[in-house]
C-alpha cells in the first residue's frame, strides 16, 4: 500500500501514512494529528523523530496522559536597508536588503520541517517580509494570510468563505507590541558616528542595558513591558493549546522575550545578541521552554533550528467499529 493511502471497509479503517503525504486532510502539532475525511475524524497521538533535536525525541504515547508539547520559533528579521547602512532603526519601517531576503529564505529552509499553526509578526515590514519569505520554503505548503482585524470593515472584507481554503492557510497576526524598541532621537543616526559623539560606553549602555533608555526612546525594560505582556496574553495560550508558533520580530523585542523564556537577569541580557535571520527553536512543555537544535557556531547565540531531513512522522493505526 502506498504511503498515505487510506483504506476503508465497512467495519475497519486502516490508516498508514507519512506526514509529507497530502492524500487526506491533516492537522498536526508536535505530538498529535487530526485526520479529517468524509464522515469521520480521528485524533492520533504519534512519535515524531527529528534528527536535529539534540536530546530526547518528542514522544507522546497514545495511551499515556502526557502534557502538551508545542514548538515556538523566534526569528529576528533578515538584514534591513538600515542594518546595511549601520543606522539606528527602532520604529522606522525599513524593508529588507537583497541579503536580508536571502537570509529570510534560508531561515525558512531551516524551519521547513517544523509544523506551523500560527505566525505572529510585528507591524513593521522587515519582520513581515521575513515571515512571508520564510514560509515560501515550508513543506506544509499552507498559505500564510494576514488577519486584518483593525476595524469591523477590515474583518468583513477579508473573510474567507471556504472551510477547505481556511484549512490550507496559516493565520498571521501582526502586533505593534512586537515592534523594535523605539530608539528615540537615535533613529536614523549612524552607529559609529554616535559612538564618536557620545562615547563607546554611553552608546553601549543605550543599546544593550536593561533599564537605560536612549534619548526620547524606550529602554529594553520598557520594550519588554509591551512585548512580554503580548507574548503572555496572546502567544503563550496558543502554545498551551498545542499550537506551533512562529514569531518574526526584532533584535530588542526578541531579546526581551528571550529574557522572559530563559529567565535571564538584567545583567545576563546585556550580553544577548541576535543575528539577523537565524531561527531559534524552543519546545514548550510543562509550562516551561526548552531550547532545541544545535548551535550555529561559537559566536552565535542560542539554537539553530535547521532540520536538514524531514522529520519522519510515521503512524499505523487500525480502528474497528462503525462510523457515520
Ligand atoms: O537599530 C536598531 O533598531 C537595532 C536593531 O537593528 O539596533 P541595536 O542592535 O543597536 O539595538
Amino acid at each position: 500500500m502506498a504511503a498515505g493511502a487510506l483504506h476503508r471497509s465497512i467495519r475497519t479503517i486502516q490508516l498508514h501514512g507519512c506526514s509529507n503525504d497530502s492524500a487526506y486532510t491533516m492537522e498536526y502539532g508536535s505530538s498529535s494529528l487530526k485526520l479529517i475525511s468524509k464522515g469521520f475524524t480521528v485524533d492520533v497521538k504519534f512519535l515524531i523523530i527529528d534528527p536535529t533535536l539534540s536530546t530526547s525525541h518528542v514522544t507522546t504515547n497514545f495511551n499515556q496522559n502526557t502534557s502538551i508539547e508545542s514548538s515556538l520559533i523566534l526569528i529576528r528579521h533578515g538584514e534591513s536597508m538600515w542594518n546595511e547602512r549601520n543606522l539606528f532603526t527602532g520604529s522606522v519601517d525599513v524593508p529588507l536588503t537583497k541579503r536580508g531576503i536571502e537570509e529570510a529564505i534560508e531561515a525558512g529552509k531551516r524551519i521547513s520541517s517544523i509544523p506551523v499553526n500560527m505566525i505572529y509578526t510585528s507591524a513593521l515590514i522587515r519582520a513581515q517580509m521575513t515571515a512571508m519569505l520564510a514560509m515560501t520554503q515550508h513543506r506544509q505548503k499552507k498559505i500564510p494570510i494576514i488577519m486584518h482585524d483593525e476595524s469591523i470593515q477590515a474583518k468583513e472584507w477579508t473573510q474567507i468563505f471556504s472551510e477547505e481554503t481556511i484549512q490550507q492557510s496559516i493565520p498571521v497576526i501582526t502586533a505593534w507590541q512586537l515592534n523594535e524598541r523605539i530608539y528615540g532621537k537615535l533613529q536614523g543616526l549612524n552607529k559609529e558616528e554616535t559612538v564618536v559623539r557620545y562615547g563607546k560606553e554611553k552608546v553601549h549602555e543605550w543599546r544593550r542595558s536593561f533599564d537605560s533608555p536612549p534619548p526620547n526612546g524606550e529602554s529594553l525594560e520598557m520594550c519588554s513591558q509591551r512585548a512580554v505582556a503580548f507574548f503572555k496574553e496572546n502567544i503563550e495560550p496558543q502554545l498551551q493549546n498545542g499550537r506551533n508558533i512562529v514569531v518574526a520580530a526584532h533584535g530588542n523585542s526578541l531579546r526581551s522575550i528571550i529574557m522572559y523564556l530563559e529567565k535571564l537577569t538584567s545583567q545576563e541580557v546585556t550580553n544577548l545578541e541576535l543575528s539577523t535571520g537565524v531561527p531559534l527553536l524552543y519546545i514548550y512543555k510543562h509550562g516551561g521552554f526548552l531550547k532545541r537544535g544545535s548551535p550555529v557556531g561559537p559566536t552565535e547565540y542560542g539554537v539553530y533550528a535547521y532540520t536538514r531531513i524531514f522529520p519522519c512522522l510515521s503512524f499505523s493505526i487500525t480502528i474497528k467499529g462503525k462510523y457515520d
